[in-house]
This record gives structure tokens, sequence and C-alpha cells, in this order.
């Protein structure tokens, strides 16, 4: 019989990558959403419960049901800038849910989770790679939110005996390779999904979030990792807790910094069309350079990034806007006009 894993916010773009990734591995995830933003279609490798992390006896209930060892936990509220108006609501969702999450946890006896964090714990560290140890000063509630939970799992750790490790994510992207699976989100924010959105005539404010950085090109730099990559590191990491590891925390990223520019050269490259590169002004709260120093996963997870290359990035992602918005596409002269 299949081990069964407790996925919360599995309908979700990075929780389905982890369950696809979860049932190539072996296991038979069970997902747990309360589809407030996640797709039901995306739920393809198990089964699927309807509710929300804070209800604790739902969480027991279901771990129990299905004889859950170990839980990944992808259910949260994840815009930055909707963090900065609107705080209540990731303090709720995503301290408060993950406590009665792991209270259900707690009463059915379930000691494993692999928690998906993010490099925004690390607020606006500078220039150079972001290492584990690099001080936490988190500048939107999103990221103060998540570096709560991260302190809770170590005091869980000290009191319940919890084994845990956090996963903090730099830019996810990218599509399963068959377009099954990808980024929908509505709103959109994000830089990939809304220049190929704006490609294919779906939006109409497509603009570069600030050209006044001090980079060389005066754009933003992230780290951009594709979700495939992502998603195999949750794989390891359930592994090595079910080894014995009891507590980690680790940067997921490719290593490499791309800027904004550098983004969209390489989408006309591989669509083969020109976008339009307007000039905005500045997002508040986003950093100049983002950049994760990966050597930590590589050395205690095994973990490598296989698919983080920006080409493979874009082609997999195009792939799946085309099949998600194509037909319905409006050309983008037609909307400048
Ligand atoms: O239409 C757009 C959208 C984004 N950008 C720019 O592109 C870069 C990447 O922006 P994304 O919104 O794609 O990603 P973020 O770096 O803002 O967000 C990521 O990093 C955050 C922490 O900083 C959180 O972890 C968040 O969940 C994660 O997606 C930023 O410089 C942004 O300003 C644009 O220029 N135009």
């Amino acid at each position: 019989m299949k081990t069964a894993i407790l996925v919360t916010g599995g309908a979700g773009y990075v929780g389905s990558h982890a369950c696809k990734a979860l049932a190539a591995a072996g296991y038979l995830p069970v997902v747990l959403d309360n589809f407030s933003t996640g797709h039901a279609d995306f739920v393809r490798w198990g089964p699927q419960v309807k509710g929300d992390i804070a209800d604790s006896a739902l969480v027991a209930e279901t771990i129990t049901r299905h004889g859950c060892a170990g839980v990944m936990h992808f259910a949260a509220a994840s815009l930055v800038g909707e963090s900065v108006s609107n705080p209540g609501l990731y303090y709720a969702n995503n301290v408060g849910g993950t406590l009665g999450l792991l209270e259900g946890m707690r009463q059915a006896g379930c000691r494993s989770i692999v928690f998906s964090s993010t490099c925004a714990i690390y607020g606006d560290p500078g220039t150079g790679p972001i290492t584990e140890a690099t001080a936490q000063a988190p500048i939107s509630p999103y990221g103060a939110s998540k570096q709560m939970v991260e302190r809770v799992l170590r005091d869980f750790h000290t009191a319940h005996g919890l084994n845990s490790i956090c996963l903090r994510y730099f830019n996810a992207c990218g599509a399963s390779e068959d377009a099954e699976i990808g980024e929908m989100r509505d709103p959109e924010t994000h830089l990939i999904p809304r220049a190929m959105m704006s490609l294919l005539g779906r939006i109409r404010d497509f603009a570069v979030h600030g050209s006044d950085y001090p980079t060389a090109d005066g754009t933003a730099i992230r780290d951009y990792i594709h979700v495939r990559d992502l998603a195999q590191a949750h794989v390891l990491a359930l592994g090595a807790l079910f080894g014995g590891k009891k507590l980690g925390a680790y940067n997921l990223g490719s290593g490499r910094g791309a800027s904004v520019l550098e983004v969209l050269n390489e989408i006309e490259r591989v669509t083969g069309r020109p976008m339009a590169k307007v000039s905005g002004a500045r997002r508040a709260g986003d950093p100049p350079v983002l950049v994760a120093d990966g050597a930590l996963a590589r050395q205690e997870l095994g973990f490598t990034t296989r698919h983080s290359a920006m080409s493979r990035i874009i082609e997999s992602s195009w792939r799946w806007h085309l099949k998600a918005h194509g037909a319905a596409a409006a050309p983008q002269a037609a909307l400048a006009a």
C-alpha cells in the first residue's frame, strides 16, 4: 500500500506540482484545500477533501482516515502586496490556520511536516547570495507571517516532538512539461505569467515595475526556480524527515539571478513575439536583488536543480499559457489600438 501524505493547498500552483512529484515517488497525496484560490482540476493524483486547515477536527479526521504519515503544508495567502493592504488576512490564514493544522496533527499523532516558507523572510538583505544564516528582517506581513510559522514549528518541536523542514522558496515559476498544471491566479501579479498574458491579449496593463534599481540594466533581479525542482525538493525533505531528521530550513533557488529585462528578452526569444516593455513605477515592498545560496540544500538534502535553466522555465510556461489562454486570445496589436 502507498504511504499517504496530507497536502494542504494541494489544489494550488506549487502544491499540485508537489502532488504530482509525490505520486511519481510512490506516495499517495491526500489534498486538503478550501478552494478559495485552488483549482479542483489540479487534484489528479489522490483524494481531495474540501475544508480549512484551521479546522483541527477535520485535519485530525483526514489524517486518521487516510493513515497519513506526514504533511506538506502549502495552504496560505501568498501575495506580498495584498499582505501590506490586508495584514489581518495573512496573519489569520498563515499563522492562525497553521496553528489549527498543527493541533490536528497532534491529535492524530502525525509528527512530520514540510513547510512552504519563503525568501521574503529575509526582507531586503543586500546584493550578495542569501544563505540560511542571513539576518531575517521581513518587510511585508506575508514574510512576517511565514517567519512566525517557522518559529512556531521550532517551538512545537521542543514542546511536542514535531519534526519539520522549512523550505524557503525564491521565485517559483514554470509549468509541468505536459502542460497539465501551471500558474493560474486571479488576479495574477507575477512577472512571467503577466508577461505571457499580455502577449496573449489577456491583460492590457503590463509594465516593468521599476527601471531605476541599482542593477546593471536598472531592473530588479530575482532567482527563478522551476516549480518541478521545488516539488522534488519537497519529496527529498519528506524523505529526510522519515530518515530521522528533526529540524531544518533550506533556501531553494537556482543560485542565479536574472533581471526583469533578461526574463522578458528570453520570453521574446522563446515565443518569437515582441514584448512592449513599458516602464512603470517600482512596486512597493520589492527589494532590488534576491538570489539564493543553495549550498545547504545541496549538502543536506542532496537537492540540485534540473529544470531551472531560464529557457526551460519559459518554454514550459509558454506551453501552459497557450493551453490555458491561447484559444481565447486576442492579438496584442488589436488591444493596443
Ligand atoms: O507585471 C509585473 C510583475 C512583476 N514585475 C517584477 O518582476 C519581479 C518578480 O516579481 P514577481 O511578482 O513575479 O515575484 P516576486 O519576486 O514579487 O515574488 C516572489 O518573492 C516574494 C518575496 O519577495 C514572495 O515570496 C512571492 O510569493 C514570490 O512569488 C519583481 O521585480 C517585480 O517587480 C514586473 O516588473 N511586472
